[in-house]
């Protein structure tokens, strides 16, 4: 049990806590929910960083779906990305006409998201949308990615927790905050 209102050592500031984050989900369900009515949805999962998100998602979505997963990877051990985005592991499903919609915990330079919708989107679904749980929404820092559900925006600092790891740690924290620079520089 993490004790009510203790902060790792690592965090500098709590930006979003676990309940400001169930209030997020709650109403981007709602507006999936309302969206996707008698459509054939199939939420994917960004691996590893969306499955915090996802779990509690696809809970506070109230029409049928399907879930997948894709693995890819650009940041490593780092807290800037490569560059390069790569394929760890691709969907089990063919999602030939049916409703994408890509699941991602935080759309920062949108380098992971731009290759995605691109890769998906030759597979030929009906449609194809992103809900991200961040948005680090920088003035003119990010490839041209317009998530059509966003559960807030985030300042340009490297955040952690709620699924978001940095070098593997930190995604078991129940809220989203940023890391002490110190720990990663
Ligand atoms: O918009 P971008 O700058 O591309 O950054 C966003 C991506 O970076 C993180 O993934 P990462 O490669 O760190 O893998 P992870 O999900 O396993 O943490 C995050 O989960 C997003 O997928
Ligand atoms: O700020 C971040 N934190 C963790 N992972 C990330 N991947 C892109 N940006 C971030």
């Amino acid at each position: 049990m993490i004790e009510q209102g203790a902060m790792h050592p690592d965090i500098e500031q709590v930006l979003f806590t676990e309940e400001d984050i169930a209030a997020m989900v709650k109403r981007m369900g709602a507006e999936i929910s309302r969206d996707y009515q008698g459509k054939d949805l199939v939420l994917i999962a960004v691996l590893r960083g969306a499955v915090v998100f996802m779990g509690d998602l696809m809970r506070s979505i109230d029409v049928p779906l399907a879930i997948d997963f894709m693995a890819v990877s650009s940041y490593g051990d780092k807290a800037k990305s490569s560059g390069v985005v790569r394929i760890v592991k691709d969907l089990d499903m063919d999602i030939k006409g049916r409703d994408v919609l890509i699941v991602e915990d935080i759309l920062d330079s949108g380098l992971t998201l731009k290759y995605l919708m691109k890769n998906l989107s030759s597979r030929n679904p009906a449609s194809i949308e992103v809900a991200t749980f961040l948005w680090k929404d920088v003035e003119g820092k990010q490839a041209a990615i317009n998530p059509k559900y966003v559960g807030t925006h985030c300042p340009d600092a490297f955040v952690v927790g709620y699924g978001l790891d940095f070098a593997e740690r930190y995604r078991n924290l129940p809220y989203v905050g940023i890391l002490k620079p110190e720990v990663y520089s």
